[in-house]
């Protein structure tokens, strides 16, 4: 029936599990961690891949298209990058009842599978630099808790692989494409970020160093890291050989970029803007932002009402938005509104008898349940505007409230009370590796231990003399910690 069973506030876990499915977001599949994206799901993630790849492409970055397969010779080429993942690599050892010669591995990311081609592409300084990205699917099989987008067995992302003469052009296009990360959580999924630097410990072990959007949800009080941008550093280019020729005639390293954003940013925004009535979408990514509802009363001329929603329609998507009627006659309004509400769709229109004689419509607002009579007359401008207001409102509830969440720590007692109160922690931190591993060991327990979720680039005054949370010692940077997906 209509209506979700759990509440966000009460069992987060199985409210989110129930949004996903009531939205019509996601399907479950026979297969554990692997869900089926319907297209409520898929047109999210077009919208988000529009203005993703517009960007890249202004980047000069090329669209290509690697095999799925990785032979492993390549995969195990990078020992460090490799062996802590290992477990998570799929691999195929049949081709129906015949076993394989060599088993094969699906790939969980592209390095391997690039970067012998870029060793080959890349001669001279006139071949750099080297920009590609590729739309795909990867595996990666996760034995913890599998969770629809946030983490799957399968899941899509855009992966991009660069390669420069320089470190400074790399260092430039890590920041660069960081910020698009920001603008798809900021300005479409209305989801406040941090950017910063992960630390050496959380980094990604085959680079150089890793910045990172990250997120955060209230109501679980964990992080969650929004998407990556890595400077690979030289690190890769040893390991395949990728050099080229520079302008004085010598052989030179190229410096290399990786960086991926996935699904899991839906998931993320499910998590932040959703509700007790399911789903709650920002304009900007919903797939219908608008529904328009008949509200017929007994004696009513339904052909004429059909005909103003249709009408609307009409004028609503001239003007370029997003808008269905829902004109079914099996189904009275009050299911549709529930129906309508639980996908999240941002603003219904409904039009009544009264509404027909006075030539209005009733406006009802998803993300605040307001509800306001407008003029016909003057359709598309209150409509834009709401819309607007809709998807700047979103945004700062949530930042409100991931604000609210944040708790500054200068000492272990101040810190464990924070994460036992699931707040996003901002410590001094001595920036020492076996402190941050002594920090996991200390928290480690049934919930998950707390790690170091990035270094922001916004940095507070650190007053000399500030000690470490953790270990007394100098502290040199504030870093933000907590629990994290
Ligand atoms: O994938 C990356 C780094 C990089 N890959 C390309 C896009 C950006 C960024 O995610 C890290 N990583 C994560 N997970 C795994 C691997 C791995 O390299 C390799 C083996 C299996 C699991
Ligand atoms: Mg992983």
């Amino acid at each position: 029936g209509l209506g979700l069973s759990k509440k966000k506030d009460e069992n987060f876990g199985e409210w989110y599990s129930e949004v996903v499915v009531h939205s019509e977001m996601i399907e479950y599949y026979d297969i554990s961690g692997c869900y089926i994206l319907r297209p409520w799901t898929m047109s999210i993630w077009e919208t988000m891949q529009a203005f993703f790849d517009a960007e890249i492409k202004r980047m000069k970055v090329k669209n290509t298209y690697f095999p799925l397969f990785v032979s492993p010779g390549v995969l195990e080429k990078e020992k460090d990058h490799i062996e802590g993942f290992a477990p998570e690599v799929a691999w195929v050892t049949k081709s129906g009842k015949s076993e394989l010669e060599v088993p094969i591995a699906i790939r969980p990311t592209s390095e391997t599978v690039m970067y012998p081609y870029f060793s080959k592409w890349i001669r001279g300084h006139r071949d750099l630099p080297l920009k590609l990205n590729q739309w795909c699917n990867v595996v990666r099989w996760e034995f913890s808790n599998p969770t629809p987008f946030i983490r799957s067995r399968e899941f899509l992302w855009q992966e991009g692989h660069t390669a420069f003469a320089t470190q400074a052009e790399a260092d430039e296009e890590v920041l660069e494409i960081l910020e698009l990360y920001r603008r798809i959580y900021e300005e479409y999924l209305a989801i406040p970020v941090v950017k910063g630097k992960k630390s050496e410990l959380e980094k990604f072990a085959g680079g150089l160093y890793t910045t990172s959007v990250e997120a955060f949800i209230p109501n679980t009080g964990r992080g969650v890291q929004g998407a990556t941008s890595h400077c690979l550093g030289q690190n890769f280019a040893k390991m395949f050989g990728i050099e080229f020729e520079n302008e004085k005639g010598g052989k030179a390293m190229v410096w290399q970029n990786s960086w991926a954003y996935s699904t899991r940013t839906i998931g993320v925004m499910v998590m932040v803007h959703g509700d007790d009535k399911g789903l709650v979408l920002p304009p900007k990514v919903a797939a219908t932002q608008v529904i328009v509802v008949p509200v017929p009363y007994k004696d009513t001329n339904t052909k004429e009402m059909f005909e103003a929603c249709l009408r609307t329609v009409d004028t609503l998507t001239e003007a370029g938005f997003r808008v269905e009627a829902d004109l079914r006659d099996n189904y009275g309004p009050g299911w549709k509104y529930s129906h309508w509400e639980m996908k999240g769709v941002p603003l219904r229109i409904e039009i009544g008898p009264r509404d027909l004689e006075k030539k209005q419509v009733r406006l009802a607002r998803r993300d605040n349940s307001d509800k306001l009579d407008i003029p016909v007359s003057n359709l598309v401008e209150q409509v834009k505007d709401i819309l607007d207001r809709i998807q700047e409102n979103l945004f700062d509830v949530a930042k409100q409230k991931r604000d609210a969440s944040i708790r500054v720590a200068k000492t272990w007692d101040e810190f464990m009370e924070a994460l036992n109160q699931k707040k996003m922690i901002l410590a001094p931190w001595c920036d020492e590796m076996e402190v941050e591993e002594e920090v996991k060991k200390r928290t480690k327990g049934e919930i998950g231990a707390a790690k170091s979720l990035c270094t922001p680039f916004e940095q507070p005054e650190l007053p000399e003399g500030t000690l470490c949370f953790a270990s007394g010692k100098p502290a040199k940077k504030w870093t933000y910690w907590g629990r994290s997906y």
